[in-house]
């Protein structure tokens, strides 16, 4: 087995014995021991964990492809779907994007408590390859904010700007309900447009949007600029260029 397989398929090992409550209180455990000891050390659990999800992010990277010129002359278009094409790199994707999620304070650099989403929103289309394995892991719910005119009844609507074009994006009315807690989580942030609008969407149904998680950043684009300061974590970065 290769060393990036080897990687992936450390993080990806869960004992089958385990289950979902039983690794999310485990996780969050490290997560909230995530502080240097009074020696000044970090606790090696916490350091062995970092130094697997460093692996399982370089066999990831590996995994991607950037296609020049597509969708339209001048966009590096970076491809995610080989990471769901291996068994092993897929279940270390989401272990990996699960602990992000539990350690998501510290990963966005904030202080605030780790809070439990009640709610995953996954954006059309590459948001729901990943979506609803994340939500079923952490005892969440899954709503899918959709390109206009895919779902059926009353739904409210916000219009963006992407790296590549002018979009709408809908969510269904009552599909969030006032005061859920949200994750807002999407394969790539680029620009920002289909996360802020995705955002604007989850606080018209008067829900608590309390961050985004991407697979992906291409910093160079400043999406972050878009989102209002609102947490914010992603797993990797590429220059894009
Ligand atoms: O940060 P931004 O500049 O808004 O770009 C990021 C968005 O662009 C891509 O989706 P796309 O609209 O191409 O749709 P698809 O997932 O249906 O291919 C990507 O999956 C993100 O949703
Ligand atoms: N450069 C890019 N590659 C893949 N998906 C994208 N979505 C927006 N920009 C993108």
């Amino acid at each position: 087995m290769s060393p990036s397989a080897e990687a992936a398929q450390n993080l990806a090992s869960t004992r089958p014995d385990q289950t979902s409550s039983e690794t999310q209180t485990n996780t969050a455990a490290t997560a909230s021991t995530a502080s240097n000891d009074a020696s000044g050390r970090q606790p090696t659990s916490t350091s062995a964990s970092a130094a697997e999800l460093a692996r399982t992010k370089i066999s990831l990277l590996g995994a991607l492809k950037t296609f020049p010129d597509f969708p339209i002359p001048g966009i590096q278009f970076i491809d995610i779907l080989p990471l769901f094409q291996d068994h092993a790199i897929h279940t270390a994707l989401v272990r990996a994007l699960e602990l992000q999620v539990l350690n998501f304070a510290a990963a966005a650099g904030s202080d605030i408590p780790f809070q439990k989403p009640d709610v995953i929103v996954g954006l059309d289309a590459r948001g729901f390859l990943f979506g609803p394995s994340l939500a079923l892991r952490l005892n969440a719910g899954f709503v899918p904010v959709r390109k206009q005119g895919k779902m059926p009844g009353p739904c409210v609507t916000a219009a963006y700007e992407k790296e590549y074009g002018t979009d709408y994006f809908q969510i269904q009315e009552g599909a969030i309900k006032p005061g859920q807690k949200v994750l807002v989580v999407d394969d790539i942030i680029a620009t920002g447009g289909s996360a802020a609008a995705a955002g604007s969407l989850v606080k018209q149904l008067g829900g608590e949007l309390m961050g985004y998680l991407f697979i992906l950043e291409i910093p160079f684009l400043k999406g972050r600029e878009k989102l209002d300061g609102v947490a914010t974590v992603t797993l990797l970065e590429t220059d894009g260029k």
